[in-house]
């Protein structure tokens, strides 16, 4: 089959399978590293991803792609392998994060606008010739008493637009990733507002900017309370707002739903994923593109020794298949119970 931007698209959201966010920029997974008492340095960090790339029955039935950073993409397994070719092999898809980070956007206290389309161009091609099919782009959207300001939420999805069309240029699928983030005394309903206004301007400017909804596969938060918020939504509420939300400003043409973990735990993120597939009644795919939620299990149980390898390894698997269950709706809690 000749492999199309919509194929590659398709492909990202086959049911049972998600999308595993490997692509921790280096401050980041320092910090996941400090958390286990790990230094972070090359080989700790090839040796860790390379531990869950050869996590064989996660990577072969539950993950359909893996977001990888600029790093990893050209490094090797300890016997040499490309990492890349490690992923293939598994019959998953390589992608790469092309961001170079949220910064302050001047003029705007507290606000952030993501940076990096200088040369992004180029970036793509040698990014496609080292095999990626996919990529993504984190814009990041904070929530306070007078903020996001339209601004802020319109220069990001500009720049999420510009990114998206670029990646397509390539020939490679644009996820766009607009995080409305957790953090703060809002409520539920505060998110729901942030999250349909930046999702408004996002695909205004795809359609501006003349991006193939068929080719992209959209990343976002859930509609959830803030981690400060006195009364926090439960796992309907999530899911009906969530759904709700989305069904107000997600063109019908776009093939899936990713959403990122955003400090959830674990089991959060797949009962709200679980729950969202159980309700029904949209048009897209509702699936994952977690990191956290992926990998907080793994982590610890690795601990960065070898001989913890085939429990860390067990462990990823045991969560790439809870999420692969929830996004055909047919996790249950026991399921967890069941594996501890
Ligand atoms: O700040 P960074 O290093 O770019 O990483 C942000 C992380 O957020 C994500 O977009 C989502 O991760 P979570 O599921 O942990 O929220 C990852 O793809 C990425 O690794």
């Amino acid at each position: 089959m000749t492999e199309t931007l919509e194929s590659i698209a398709q492909a990202m959201v086959a049911p049972g399978k998600g999308i595993l966010a490997a692509d921790e920029s280096t401050g980041t997974i320092k910090k996941r590293f400090d958390s286990i008492g790990v230094e972070s340095t090359e080989d700790n960090r090839r040796d860790y991803r390379e531990m869950l790339f050869r996590t064989e029955s996660a990577m072969k039935e539950n993950i359909s792609g893996v977001i990888l950073y600029d790093e990893t993409i050209r490094q090797k397994a300890k016997d040499g392998t490309p990492l890349v070719d490690l992923i293939k092999a598994a019959g998953s898809i390589p992608g790469i994060k092309v961001d170079a980070g949220a910064k302050d956007l001047t003029g705007a206290p507290g606000e952030k606008i993501t940076e990096g389309l200088d040369g992004l161009g180029q970036r793509f091609a040698e990014y496609y010739d080292l095999g990626a099919r996919f990529a993504k782009w984190r814009a990041v959207i904070n929530i306070g008493e007078d903020i996001p300001s339209t601004y802020c939420i319109n220069a990001n999805a500009h720049a999420l637009a510009r990114y998206a069309k670029l990646a397509q240029a390539a020939g490679i699928v644009p996820i766009v990733e607009p995080e409305v983030i957790m953090d703060g005394g809002h409520t539920a309903e505060r998110c729901f507002d942030v999250t349909e206004a930046m999702l408004n301007a996002l695909y205004d400017a795809l359609y501006e900017q003349r991006v193939l909804l068929e080719g992209t596969i959209l990343k976002p938060n859930m509609i959830v309370s803030g981690t400060e918020c006195p009364t926090q939504a439960g796992v309907e509420q999530v899911a009906e707002m969530t759904i709700k939300c989305f069904k107000r400003t997600v063109p019908a043409a776009v093939p899936g739903i990713v959403f990122l973990s955003g400090g959830q735990s674990d089991e959060d993120a797949t009962a709200h994923l679980s729950m969202m597939n159980q309700i029904g009644g949209f048009p897209w795919k509702m699936s994952f593109s977690y990191g956290r939620a992926l990998q907080a299990a793994p982590l610890k149980a690795w601990g960065g020794k070898a001989e913890n390898v085939p429990a860390a390894q067990a462990a990823f698997a045991h969560r790439a298949r809870m999420n692969g269950l929830a996004t055909t709706g047919e996790w249950k809690a026991d399921l967890e119970k069941s594996a501890a």
